[in-house]
């Protein structure tokens, strides 16, 4: 059979490009298929990057708004949305330009068209044209969910695309949901100076997260100012004059809130519906995603998917590292190490932010596995104090036989980057004894971490 390419990728993002540069260095005779307009992917365009310039915007604003509690005189911090917004683009346009001269380097062809399969070896383009390839990946990521709220489909509303893109101060926002985008984002439009409003409908926002570590970045949510309702029933949505309205069941009672403007961060699913994945072979789950193996294949062998559209995660470097998988393994290495989901790193950009890796209570009690635990609050810790950053605590868990590191949970100041001080730890299977043997400087954010620690090296000598 003839083949135009060895390896050819539909979806030019996070999972697709890592996986074409990986196989056009193994010798592959790659191709990345992306249609879109501009090139970069949901992390650089509409995700990761301009989410995090404006969340740290909205801290730098925040910190000066509470100086007094520092001592400072700073009479009036507010937002320049114009600006606020000029330097969000100017900095994604530069991250989207150097991703777009990657993928135009040559090292692969870069085909701009939209494909969907006509066969399990050929990709049909927008453009008429048909490629066939020895090797495909499925990269083409995930889009906003419009669940089945009733009114919702009907009623204007805002993705996290446009709240991102805002160059004004929205008077007062509706946001459902209380996943990562709905609480991240939320926080962005209180500290900016909306009236927020958020109905989650689980008992706990970030319900992925532990009861005692969503409580934390609840608290604080409260804290800023944002009405939340929890564990509550949605029962309509619609516009009318005046705004947005919600309809809600909390606490037996039906709520009524309106706003200027409906946030929809009810989820996302697989972007995988246009790609006629019948004709390949392959039955996506009810959600869309596309079930793999360990090595990213799908059921038809030289098919592989990374990324959002195969999960079980939508993590950037959990993409990567399955597009990189993906092309290893089509490149015909077979001493490889599959994605360990037991290492599994996840951060929450709120202020406080919410970092865990690897495994936590909830998952080891249910599957009836013994461990340690231990935690320290920031709220006693010296650095925290002094930079009156009080919300949170850092918890470690262990095995209890020899203390070796199983995961850790951390809700406080610059969560994200102190979880990765556990990051070697656990892929090199290290105790509690070889950490307390690391040097850990003072007075930081980081040497917190020693007292659970300790605690736990002691119930271990027990
Ligand atoms: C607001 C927000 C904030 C986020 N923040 C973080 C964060 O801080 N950290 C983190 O780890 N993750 C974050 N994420 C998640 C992260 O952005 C995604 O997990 C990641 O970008 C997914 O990469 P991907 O390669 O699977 O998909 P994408 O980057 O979406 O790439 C898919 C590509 O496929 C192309 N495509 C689609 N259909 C076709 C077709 N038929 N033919 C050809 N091409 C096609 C698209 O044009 C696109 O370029 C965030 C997400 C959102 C929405
Ligand atoms: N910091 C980060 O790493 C980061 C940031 C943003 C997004 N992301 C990724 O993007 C993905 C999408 O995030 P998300 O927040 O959009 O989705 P999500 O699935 O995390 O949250 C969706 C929320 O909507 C609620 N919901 C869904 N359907 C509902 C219904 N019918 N009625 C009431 N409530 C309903 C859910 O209970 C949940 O609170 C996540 O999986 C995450 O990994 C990551």
């Amino acid at each position: 059979m003839k083949f135009d390419f060895d390896f050819l990728v539909l979806g030019g993002g996070s999972a697709g490009f890592n996986a074409a540069r990986v196989a056009a260095d193994l010798g592959l005779k790659t191709a990345v298929v992306d249609g879109a307009r501009h090139l970069g992917g949901l992390c650089i365009l509409r995700g990761c990057m301009p989410s995090k310039t404006l969340l740290y915007v909205a801290e730098v604003l925040h910190l000066a708004q509470k100086a007094k509690v520092f001592g400072l005189r700073i009479p009036s911090a507010t937002p320049d949305m114009k600006a606020i917004h000029a330097r969000k683009k100017k900095i994604i346009a530069d991250f989207a330009s150097y991703r777009a001269q990657a993928l135009e380097s040559g090292q692969f062809e870069l085909i701009r068209a939209n494909g969907s399969f006509v066969d399990p070896h050929t990709i049909e383009l927008s453009d008429d044209r048909q490629l066939r390839a020895k090797h495909m990946l499925i990269a083409t990521g995930s889009k906003v969910s419009v669940p089945n709220v009733p009114g919702l489909a009907d009623t204007p509303f805002w993705s996290s695309d446009e709240v991102l893109d805002l160059d004004f101060v929205p008077e007062s926002v509706l946001v459902l949901g209380g996943g990562i985008v709905a609480c991240e984002l939320a926080q962005f439009l209180r500290r900016i100076g909306s009236r927020v409003i958020l109905v989650q409908r689980s008992l706990n926002i970030l319900r992925d997260h532990s009861a005692a570590a969503s409580a934390v970045v609840e608290q604080a949510l409260r804290d800023d100012g944002i009405e939340l309702f929890t564990g509550t029933h949605l029962q309509r949505v619609w516009s009318d004059s005046r705004g947005v309205n919600v309809e809600f069941l909390c606490n037996g009672k039906v709520r009524r809130r309106r706003a200027a403007h409906l946030f929809n961060a009810l989820g996302r699913q697989a972007n995988t519906t246009s790609l006629n994945l019948r004709a390949a072979g392959i039955r996506p789950r009810i959600t869309g995603q596309i079930p793999t193996n360990r090595w990213q294949q799908t059921r038809v062998p030289h098919i592989y998917a990374a990324g959002d559209c195969a999960g079980p995660v939508e993590i950037v470097h959990v993409a990567i590292q399955q597009g990189d998988l993906a092309a290893r393994h089509a490149a015909g290495i077979r001493k490889l190490k599959p994605v360990d989901y037991s290492l599994l790193l996840n951060v929450v950009f709120t202020d406080p932010q919410l970092a865990t890796i690897g495994r936590l209570e909830r998952d080891l009690e249910r599957h009836g596995r013994k461990f340690l635990v231990a935690s320290y609050p920031f709220n006693d810790h010296g650095k925290s104090i002094l930079m009156e950053a009080n919300y949170g605590y850092v918890k470690v868990i262990a095995e209890p036989r020899r203390g070796r590191i199983l995961g850790a949970e951390i809700v406080g100041k610059d969560a994200g980057e102190l979880i990765h001080a556990f990051s070697a730890p656990l892929a090199m299977r290290a105790t509690v004894f070889d950490l307390l043997r690391a040097p850990w400087y003072h007075p930081t954010l980081a040497e917190i971490i020693t007292y659970p620690l300790e605690e736990i090296a002691e119930q271990v000598k027990r």
